[in-house]
């Protein structure tokens, strides 16, 4: 087989990324026709799409091709955890330049696939263009299977905020890498590959959440949105958020502060929930703060006078 994209050419490409991709039983039609066709039985389709560009979101000199085919399926994937849902499938843009080696392109879409099917879910389709960085364009399908849907905008005075799933870790990672460090490795780990906690959005609706939103940008920016959405006042208690240790290790080391990673740090694809104060909630998920009435987010009952998470274009 040639080495690179631009000698296989287009269709080769899409024979060579399409023959690994197994496919669910939410799947009726899946890769080589004009569209798939997917399974929706309660006549509702959730879909949600992301973008991933290369030295923006990932840098192939810090992740391989695997981890940003896992890290793209999972930060679509996790969108529709978020919701309450399940997801079915994945369709994939696939931009790549033409020096690309095709083992590279071959073990991206293996890696989206591999995550995919952490959920039962499927890669059923997909485009590939040329472009000069490596751009995946991520749209994913899920079913809420009878269920309402949890939005952001149903959080309540008297509900508490709960977390499933590590804040921090990514930001961590981040860092290291940002100083041309590989250590310590569960954190550049969790930079190249979210713990999305799979099937913890429907179980959260199942318990009765009132909101929720997964954590991509950062819990305080995040939350702020449900807040927003909800009309009500989010606090959250930094005594019940958990500092791993990793974290503290790389924060000591670097001279910073874990405890902001955790509030502002994106990437890990947690997800946040409100559920009314008598929930009773699964080991997985953590009481962090309360929702009461008025207005934004604060930590510990004070405003957080530091950016509340990642913005594409602060600072431009
Ligand atoms: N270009 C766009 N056209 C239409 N709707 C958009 C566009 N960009 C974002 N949205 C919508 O705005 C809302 C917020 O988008 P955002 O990208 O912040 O989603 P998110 O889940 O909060 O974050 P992330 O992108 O990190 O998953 C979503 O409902 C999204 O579908
Ligand atoms: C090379 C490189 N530089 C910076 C970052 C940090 N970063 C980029 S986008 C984002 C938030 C989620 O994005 P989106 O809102 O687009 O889903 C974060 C935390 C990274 N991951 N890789
Ligand atoms: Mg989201």
């Amino acid at each position: 087989m040639p080495d690179s994209v631009g000698e296989l050419g287009e269709f080769g490409l899409i024979g060579a990324v399409t023959a690994r991709l197994p496919q669910g039983p939410d799947v009726l039609l899946g890769p080589g026709d004009d569209s798939a066709v997917v399974a929706a039985p309660d006549g509702r389709v959730v879909v949600t799409t992301d973008l991933l560009v290369e030295n923006r979101h990932f840098r192939r000199d810090w992740s391989a091709a695997a981890d940003v085919g896992h890290k793209a399926a999972a930060q679509n994937l996790s969108d529709i955890e978020a919701m309450g849902a399940r997801p079915t499938s994945l369709v994939v843009g696939l931009g790549v330049p033409a020096d690309l080696p095709v083992s590279w392109a071959v073990e991206l879409s293996a890696g989206l696939g591999e995550e995919a099917a952490l959920v039962g879910a499927s890669v059923v389709g997909g485009d590939v263009v040329r472009s000069p960085l490596v751009v995946v364009s991520v749209t994913a399908l899920g079913t809420l299977a009878g269920a309402a849907p949890v939005l952001r905008s149903g959080a309540r005075a008297g509900d508490v905020v709960a977390l499933c799933g590590r804040l921090g870790w990514a930001e961590a990672g981040y860092q290291v890498l940002s100083r041309g460090f590989r250590t310590p490795r569960a954190v550049v780990e969790a930079h190249r590959r979210p713990a999305v906690p799979y099937g913890a959005g429907a179980e959260a609706a199942g318990l009765g959440a009132t909101a929720m939103c997964d954590v991509s940008d950062g819990l305080l920016g995040d939350l702020g949105h449900v807040a927003t959405a909800s009309g009500v006042l989010i606090d959250v208690s930094p005594s019940l958020l958990v500092v791993a240790e990793p974290l503290r290790e790389v924060a000591s080391a670097l001279g910073a502060d874990p405890l902001a990673w955790v509030l502002t740090g994106g990437d890990d694809n947690a997800l946040v929930a409100t559920f009314p104060a008598d929930v009773e909630l699964p080991e997985r998920w953590t009481v962090i703060g309360s929702v009461s009435a008025g207005s934004g987010v604060t930590v510990g009952g004070a405003e957080y006078d530091q950016p509340a998470g990642h913005d594409h274009f602060a600072g431009s």
